[in-house]
């Protein structure tokens, strides 16, 4: 893989997509938005057409009802009670028409979110890291809330305005063309600039989309860490990051708000100079018989159903750009590949049992970093007990983060029974390795749950016997409601050993051929460490091991030690003969025992 690939692969796109682009890829992935959208138009027109028929009905109440001077009743009566049904007709119409457009762009957007969150999930850690998280949860949040309210007003008042717009100009063309022209003619320079103005606003409202995920970001950061920042007073630090990411958000809504809030006057006075137009030309043509009073009256209320879409054309524009915004954000994430890809159906399927694992002159490098692993080769045999230590930054995480497969090496292969791992299929990796992080994430509810994450089949007996396997039983009795003690939320209820003790006893419920531990740097005290040393041991009995060491003991235990250094293997060995060599293993040996002497 080229670096090149490598770099845009591990980075969200950035959508160049035109606006009208933008819709329509927003529309492919969500088909759910079509769905009976045919018969939404058919009664969008219906919804329309029984606009002109108050015009129609003044015209004709005017020119026929009233003429002569002496009205007539029986037509007047039969032209109001017409209207009357014509508009109760073309309510119920626009009821319908909206009922049907909130059901399809419900199931739209609810499938956007559901394909965004997915996908969110899909793609590499590397990734994921290069936008923060809330600004993240913000792309499938927030951004697809603002095509909802598109979708669901904006989108419709877009059918209704341009329907409106034209029986409109076609009904004021045939009462006469003269005053249609009137109004046309002071229009057009509004309608010539319209282009320019979207340009800005589009502008502007992509940069309050990106304020919005700038500022969930801050505040979601900020309660993550909130017991960091009270540990270290910068509450008002703190403060004064959020205050500045709401400011900023407040800055480009209010700029975008200014370019729309232009638009309002101008038309209101476009709109008045037309009226005025119409009311001189329309009494001179009245006066030489050109146009009757009925249809002057008629054209006056066009005017106002002509104006009425161009004023809400600026609103309906606000909501298409905040829209097409937020679909670009989002397409940003459907639109990033999954790098390290589920080769699915099409995968290897490894079978069960003892495991080999080889790396063939692995290398790594973080996007934009420089080298972090360099040609690593090395196998390990099955039910073996590696342990992997090293300085810190030495690459030992980033060699564990490979042979799980959260990232894919930049060059060279890994292997697992001979497979390269980029073929074998997620369900029967994931079956076959787990990784056990430092802080085990624990999600919140109870114990139980937690452990059953380990394999969701699993009943309480199950997890009732894999505790007495692991010697956490005493542990286990001396909780409040044993397995169905709430740990919190991510286990904040729980000591940090604790978190480990449940991270142990999940993975052992897994049951992995090969289990990878990067083992906790965080004192415990001496009962939890006791039970923490058991658990290990039970964990990792019978089974291929590979712990990143933080503890002399660890490492006295392995079979073998890999020694790490500037993101090559040094040294490669049992501890007992490696301690006796001069190297960097013997050096940190060294260190480890005079920090156990001092402690
Ligand atoms: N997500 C990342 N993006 C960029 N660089 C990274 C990233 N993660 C790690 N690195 C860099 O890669 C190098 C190796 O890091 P790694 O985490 O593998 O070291 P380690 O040996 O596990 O360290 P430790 O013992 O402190 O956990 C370090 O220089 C680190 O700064």
């Amino acid at each position: 893989m080229t670096s090149q690939v490598e770099e845009r692969s591990t980075t969200l796109r950035v959508e160049d997509r035109s606006a009208l682009g933008t819709f329509r890829r927003g529309l492919e992935l969500s088909p759910e938005f079509r769905v009976g959208l045919a018969g939404t138009l058919v009664l969008a027109v219906f919804a329309t057409l029984g606009k002109v028929i108050v015009p129609i009905a003044v015209q004709q109440v005017i020119d026929r009802g009233l003429r002569d001077g002496t009205p007539d009743m029986p037509f007047i009566t039969q032209a109001v009670v017409l209207c009357a049904v014509a508009v109760l007709l073309t309510a119920l119409c626009g009821y319908l028409m909206n009922v049907r457009l909130y059901r399809s762009t419900e199931s739209g957007l609810a499938s956007l979110r559901g394909k965004g969150f997915r996908h969110v999930h899909d793609l590499s850690v590397l990734t994921q890291n290069t936008e923060r998280r809330g600004a993240l949860v913000s792309r499938v949040t927030s951004d697809v809330d603002q095509i909802s309210t598109f979708m669901q007003w904006g989108g419709l008042m877009v059918l209704i305005s341009i329907g409106q717009l034209l029986v409109a100009s076609v009904l004021m063309a045939i009462y006469s063309w003269q005053l249609a022209l009137v109004v046309w003619g002071c229009f057009l320079p509004l309608v010539i600039a319209l282009p320019r103005f979207q340009r800005w606003v589009a502008r502007a409202y992509t940069q309050v989309r990106e304020r919005t995920g700038d500022m969930l970001a801050a505040v979601s950061e900020s309660v993550v860490g909130s017991a960091v920042i009270r540990a270290y007073g910068s509450e008002a630090r703190t403060a004064r990051r959020i205050d500045a990411a709401v400011d900023a958000h407040q800055k480009a809504q209010t700029r975008a708000q200014k370019i729309i809030a232009f638009t309002f006057p101008i038309t209101e006075l476009v709109g008045a100079l037309a009226i005025a137009g119409v009311v001189l030309l329309g009494v001179e043509l009245g006066i030489g018989g050109t146009i009757s009073a009925g249809r002057l009256v008629a054209f006056l209320f066009l005017i106002t159903l002509f104006i009425s879409p161009l004023q809400t054309a600026t609103e309906v524009l606000n909501d298409a750009q905040n829209a097409v915004a937020g679909w670009r954000r989002v397409l940003g994430v459907l639109d990033t590949p999954a790098d390290v890809a589920d080769p699915g159906e099409a995968g290897v399927t490894l079978p069960r049992g003892s495991i080999t694992v080889a790396f063939q002159n692995v290398g790594f490098h973080y996007p934009d970093g420089p080298p972090v692993l360099h040609g690593v080769s090395v196998e390990i045999a099955p039910r073996t007990r590696i342990a992997v230590v090293g300085e810190t930054g030495s690459g030992k995480t980033t060699f564990a983060k490979l042979l799980t497969r959260l990232m894919d090496p930049t060059s060279g292969r890994v292997l697992v029974d001979g497979a390269d791992l980029r073929a074998v299929r997620f369900s029967s990796l994931r079956e076959r390795i787990v990784m056990v992080p430092q802080d085990g994430f624990l999600f919140d509810g109870s114990l139980a749950d937690n452990i059953r994450y380990g394999r969701p089949s699993a009943t309480d007996d199950d997890i009732g016997l894999a505790m007495t396997e692991l010697g956490l039983t005493d542990w286990l009795e001396g909780l409040p409601s044993g397995l169905s003690t709430p740990v919190g939320q991510r286990g904040e209820s729980l000591s940090a050993g604790e978190r480990q003790l449940v991270a142990l006893a999940r993975a052992y419920l897994a049951d992995p051929d090969l289990l990878l531990l990067d083992e906790a740097t965080s004192a415990v005290d001496p009962a939890t460490e006791v039970r923490l040393a058991r658990a290990l041991d039970g964990v990792t009995r019978g089974r291929t091991a590979v712990s990143i060491a933080h503890r002399l003991s660890t490492a006295e235990a392995a079979d073998e030690v890999l020694v790490f250094e500037h993101g090559r293997i040094v040294q490669r060995g049992p501890h007992a003969e490696l301690v006796r060599q001069d190297g960097v293993y013997a050096d940190l040996y060294a260190s480890w025992s005079s920090a156990a002497r001092t402690s």
